[in-house]
């Protein structure tokens, strides 16, 4: 991945009753996020797709990078930013082959294993949590805190690993800058978004913080 400037906030998209993903992806644009991850666990590849075509299309609007979590096969057909792959998707060295170098490729970490894993198997980016509790995902990984993030962090520099992490789960307003002074580079956010009265200004007020 050439240009990190799009790193800082990430949002992810998943199911609400309020919104529906496209709005969800829409006012987290408008708010001023350049990093969409289409998220949606309970549809079927035909709805992702649906959806996908038209986030795709609203990021390239808005100049912001499109990754679809888990679809690797969607994320080729439709020339996708890039995916993100977690331990129960297709690993990262294999979607490598399938996507070439230009596909951005990150992978889900909850311990420094994890990171070393991922970076030998030339991930782009690392999703690193969870940082306590969240609804938004089942069958959570331990909960890593400040602390988690840290020791990650200090155990990469000592092994010579330099790969952006983002910290994910749980995360709201409040917690960021602590997160960030762990060394992290940046965060991935959807249910503090989403909950928010107004996601766009959440959004812009993280943005701006
Ligand atoms: C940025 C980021 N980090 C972690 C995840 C979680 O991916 P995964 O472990 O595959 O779990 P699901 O999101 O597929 O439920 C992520 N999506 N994004
Ligand atoms: C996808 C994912 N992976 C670990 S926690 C999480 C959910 C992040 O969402 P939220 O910000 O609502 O906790
Ligand atoms: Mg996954």
């Amino acid at each position: 991945m050439e240009d990190n400037t799009a790193m800082e906030l990430q949002f992810i998209t998943h199911y609400t009753g309020r919104y529906t993903y496209f709005d969800s992806a829409r006012m987290a644009l408008e708010g001023g996020c350049r990093w969409i991850q289409l998220r949606m666990k309970e549809a079927t590849e035909e709805e992702v797709e649906k959806e996908a075509i038209r986030v795709q299309d609203l990021c390239r609007q808005y100049g912001a990078t499109f990754i679809i979590d888990d679809h690797v096969a969607l994320a080729k057909k439709l020339h996708a930013d890039g995916v993100h792959l977690g331990k129960k998707d297709m690993p990262i060295a294999e979607a490598r082959k399938l996507l070439g170098k230009d596909f951005i490729i990150g992978g889900t970490a909850n311990t420094f294993e994890d990171v070393q894993m991922h970076y030998a198997a030339g991930a782009d980016y690392i999703g690193c949590g969870p940082f306590r509790f969240t609804t938004t995902k089942k069958n959570l990984s331990p909960v890593l805190g400040l602390e988690g993030y840290r020791n990650i962090v200090s155990r990469m520099k000592e092994a010579g690993i330099n790969l952006p992490i983002v910290a994910i789960g749980g995360i709201a307003f409040e917690d960021i800058p602590a997160i960030m002074q762990t060394g992290v580079s940046g965060i991935a956010l959807s249910g503090s978004i989403l909950r928010a009265d107004d996601p766009i200004a959440e959004t812009r007020r993280i943005i701006n913080s």
